[in-house]
């Protein structure tokens, strides 16, 4: 059987055309699209990181790359909310899974650097799917390979700024303290988005603060609302470079069951699905959702949210490539 891509009249490769074959059969890239190897060349690459060896709790965010591209079969080319087509304004590919060794995490998130160092440059975007929030950390090391100390729009319950599990430096509670301390993200312009839930004590978040960044928690969305909280991020960030980094748990567990360390009061999807839609003018360079870890999940209710964050965020990128 032939794969019967939709070929735009600029020359971009887009998805299987789901007119032509159901978006339930054929091989499994992202959105239908073309592997990375279909095509000359490429702008935004979309890269599976199956990775979980970082997890404090629940383990299983190693399917989450699988889970979410099985349910972005179900996405079409044409994207109203930011009125863009985005597979057609960007050549968009899946790179493929890194290979990340399970059992070695310095190994392992070596590669997963390697992997991102190669598909980022100025004006090339990277779409990261994980794994848990561990991964975040090689790619903010090859991001800053690439540009320097960025910006980072964290969306997540948790703080991930925590010291060391078990004597563990390289846990997916841990990436954005190891980001500070080695200068990878540019202090005092650097957010996190959708923070509860209990701690571990006060000092947590004096010591995040002290880390450089400032927090959106959860509750302040009651007042402050989706328009608030893009003003706050927005001032924030300037026109610096900037990772989008989401943690799935960063929704309600009703909106992303499929996670490992679920916590109650979360942003709805569509209210995430609406911030980031406000942040359009900012200097997005690359973005991650990590996370997803199917086997809690029901009825695809995590992977659909996740491809869909997932389009949009490509959306955004694709209009600056
Ligand atoms: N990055 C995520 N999802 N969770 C971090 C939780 C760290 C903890 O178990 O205390
Ligand atoms: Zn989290
Ligand atoms: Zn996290």
């Amino acid at each position: 059987m032939s794969e019967e891509y939709v070929r735009h009249s600029n020359g971009n490769v887009g998805q299987v055309d789901g007119m032509r074959s159901p978006r339930y059969a054929g091989f499994p890239t992202f959105a239908r699209l073309p592997r990375r190897e279909d095509v000359p060349d490429f702008d935004i690459a979309v890269l599976g990181v199956p990775f979980d060896a970082g997890v404090t709790y629940r383990p299983g965010a190693r399917f989450g790359p699988s889970a979410i591209r099985a349910a972005s079969r179900l996405l079409r080319p044409y994207n109203p909310a930011q009125d863009v087509s985005p597979f057609e304004v960007a050549q968009v590919v899946d790179a493929g899974d890194v290979v990340a060794n399970p059992f070695d995490i310095t190994e392992g998130l070596e590669a997963i650097s390697a992997a991102a160092t190669e598909l980022i440059g100025p004006g090339r975007p990277l779409v990261a799917l994980g794994g848990d929030h561990t991964i975040s950390l090689p790619l903010l090391r090859a991001l800053h390979t690439a540009y320097g100390p960025i910006a980072l729009v964290h969306f997540d319950a948790h703080l991930d700024t925590w010291d060391t599990y078990f004597g563990a430096p390289c846990t997916h509670g841990t990436p954005f303290r190891r980001a500070s301390e080695e200068g990878l993200v540019a202090k005092g312009h650097s957010a996190h988005v959708g923070i509860r839930g209990s701690l571990y004590d006060r000092r947590d978040l004096l010591d995040d603060a002290e880390l450089g960044f400032t927090c959106i928690h959860a509750r302040d969305l009651d007042s402050i609302g989706v328009a608030g909280a893009v003003e706050r991020i927005k001032a924030r960030v300037g026109d610096l470079p900037v990772h989008v980094s989401i943690d799935i748990d960063v929704l309600d567990p009703a909106f992303a069951p499929g996670t490992g360390t679920p916590e109650a009061g979360g942003l709805t999807s569509r209210e995430l699905l609406a911030i980031l839609r406000g942040l359009g003018d900012l200097r997005l360079v690359s973005a991650d959702i990590v996370e997803v870890a199917p086997a809690y999940d029901h009825a695809e209710v995590t992977a659909v949210a996740a491809a869909h964050l997932a389009y949009d965020l490509i959306s955004l990128l694709a209009v600056r490539t």
